[in-house]
């Protein structure tokens, strides 16, 4: 029990052979059964032997069907080539074209020889029809003669090679090759391209005259059924028989074979056959002297051959203009393409500008960020310098300068406001003493402990400064001048409490304060001052240790 693919391709090798036993076969398969590719190769088969008898235009619809759902490329390039060759009898040249175009890449990037081999042909059959015998030769040249081509391929292309020598009245022909060609077809039961080489032979005979030569010929392919079958082959033949006979003067053969042309292809569609069988009998009908029957057939012959002029001429201009059409859609093409790339181009463009505003949106953040960053540090180290500026690198107590300035700045609000301002200096006494006695060191430290004392016991509610060695300042606004003295009391205690870090605590440290007030000398700063010195002055004088107020009597 064959497979079906088994049948498939036994049918197909029968195809151009014996199209009957092929179509049977075809007929036997349950096509249900097959699978998806081998379906499309059912369906391929079907058509193209449909072909012969069948409706061209319909089997042409078939393939272009077929070839949207091929999968397997060989059968695609095999359809390809068929369809090619039913768009050139169909005179569709512009899809043939492009088809053709198609054909010739797939053909290229295709490994298996045989497929290779049916595309050229193909192609072969459609350059037939466009008329180019040159590139038809140059196809036929890629298979006839090489090595494992299939029989009906090599047919296919030496019918097609011949017909091209003979068109280009090559020097390369010659009527024994054309005779083996002719052989070979029919040593491997190719009956239609053997009828096609033995059809040209026929014509080289009569072109050179080898009438009596040629019958034996004639009358072997009128005998052949498979030659009978097909319409186009039947009625160029005996058309040819007619001619050949009444160049030999056998009239009434001529006659009778000239007017079975006419009545096979009742409807002309054969016309290079009609045309030959209604020369024959017009010739014929003039040499008999019928003129009225001879002029009946020259008005025919004359109408045909017209006719025949202008679908040459159609075809021409058809195949011309589908030329141009596909150059036109060509440039078309390579226009999009470039309308393409050049949008792609733009966008690329358009892509980078945005990555490079990101960029740059960035940076300008970032340097943004930075110049934040660095004025909010400047502004810190401003501050921090400025702070540093007024406060007296010992004690951390504001310097003289500073203190200065802020207590005019207070002195000024208290003058507006009317209240009192008291100010007080405070020097440290036998000062000298420490230094000289225990090192600067425990100078210095003595001065930190009295700043750290006035602070904890004036700051809450007097400015501080230290003024200079070992004399500080104090300013009090809106207080009574017995609240500021006991306050400075306090502080003077504090102060005499202190125990210096030296060997059981035996140095006593004290101070001596002079006390001034607005009261008593206005509010100018310069004035509070002189007046609070000179109390000082007297506190020193008059045993140190001791609070002294400044009053007008002092100045005398
Ligand atoms: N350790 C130290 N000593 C200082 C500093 N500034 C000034 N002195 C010293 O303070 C001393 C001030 O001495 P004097 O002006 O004679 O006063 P005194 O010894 O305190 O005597 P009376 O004020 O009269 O009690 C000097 O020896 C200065 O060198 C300082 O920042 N650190």
């Amino acid at each position: 029990q064959p497979s079906s693919k088994d049948i498939l391709k036994e049918a197909d090798e029968l195809r151009l052979s014996d199209r009957t036993a092929a179509k049977q076969l075809l007929d036997s398969i349950d096509v249900a059964k097959l699978s998806g590719s081998d379906e499309v190769y059912f369906q391929y088969l079907n058509a193209v032997i449909g072909t012969f008898n069948g409706d061209i235009k319909q089997t042409a619809e078939v393939l272009k069907n077929l070839l949207e759902i091929v999968k397997d490329k060989a059968l695609k390039v095999r359809i390809s080539a068929s369809y090619l060759n039913l768009l050139g009898s169909l005179g569709h040249w512009k899809e043939g074209l492009a088809l053709g175009e198609q054909l010739i890449s797939y053909a290229s990037d295709i490994e298996e020889q045989e497929v290779k081999y049916r595309a050229y042909l193909g192609l072969i059959a459609f350059y037939e029809q466009l008329q180019q015998p040159e590139t038809v030769l140059n196809l036929t040249n890629r298979i006839v003669g090489k090595e494992s081509v299939p029989a009906e391929v090599e047919c296919g292309a030496l019918a097609a090679q011949i017909s091209s020598l003979i068109k280009l009245n090559s020097q390369s022909f010659s009527i024994e090759y054309l005779q083996n060609a002719s052989q070979f077809c029919l040593d491997h039961g190719l009956t239609i391209y053997f009828a096609v080489l033995e059809m040209h032979k026929i014509a080289w005979m009569i072109s050179q005259k080898m009438y009596s030569e040629a019958l034996p010929y004639l009358e072997a392919l009128i005998a052949n059924p498979e030659v009978n079958k097909f319409t186009p082959h039947l009625t160029m033949v005996m058309s040819r028989y007619a001619e050949v006979n009444l160049k030999l003067g056998n009239i009434d053969v001529a006659r009778d074979f000239a007017r079975r042309t006419l009545a096979i292809d009742s409807e002309q569609n054969y016309r290079q056959a009609i045309i030959k069988a209604l020369e024959v009998l017009h010739v014929i009908e003039r040499d008999y002297g019928e003129i009225k029957e001879a002029y009946k057939y020259l008005v025919q012959l004359t109408s045909l051959q017209f006719a025949e002029n202008v679908s040459q001429q159609e075809k021409q201009l058809a195949i011309q203009k589908a030329w141009f059409e596909l150059d036109a859609f060509q440039h078309e093409n390579e226009l999009l393409d470039k309308e393409n790339s050049l949008l792609q181009t733009k966008a690329k463009l358009v892509r980078e500008n945005f990555e490079n505003s990101i960029l740059a949106l960035v940076l300008v953040s970032l340097i943004l960020l930075l110049l934040v960053f660095w004025s909010y540090r400047n502004h810190k180290v401003q501050a921090k310098l400025k702070q540093l500026a007024r406060i007296d690198s010992l004690t951390k107590i504001s310097n003289r300068r500073y203190f200065t300035e802020y207590a005019e700045t207070l002195i000024n609000k208290a003058r507006v406001n009317n209240e009192l301002v008291c100010f007080v200096i405070l020097d440290l006494d036998h000062f000298k003493n420490i230094n000289d006695s225990y090192g600067h060191q425990l100078g210095d430290t003595a001065l930190v402990m009295t700043a750290g004392t006035l602070t904890k016991t004036l700051a809450d509610d007097a400015v501080l400064g230290r003024l200079g060695g070992e004399e500080f300042g104090a300013i009090f606004c809106g207080k009574r001048i017995d609240e500021v003295l006991n306050l400075i009391e306090s502080c003077r205690n504090e102060i005499a409490s202190v125990k210096l870090p030296i060997a059981e605590y035996k140095l006593k440290l004290t101070a001596s304060f002079g006390v001034s007030s607005s009261e008593d000398v206005g509010y100018p700063f310069e004035n509070l001052y002189a007046a609070a010195d000179l109390a000082l002055f007297q506190s020193k004088r008059y045993g140190r240790n001791q609070v002294y107020q400044y009053s007008p009597s002092m100045d005398s």
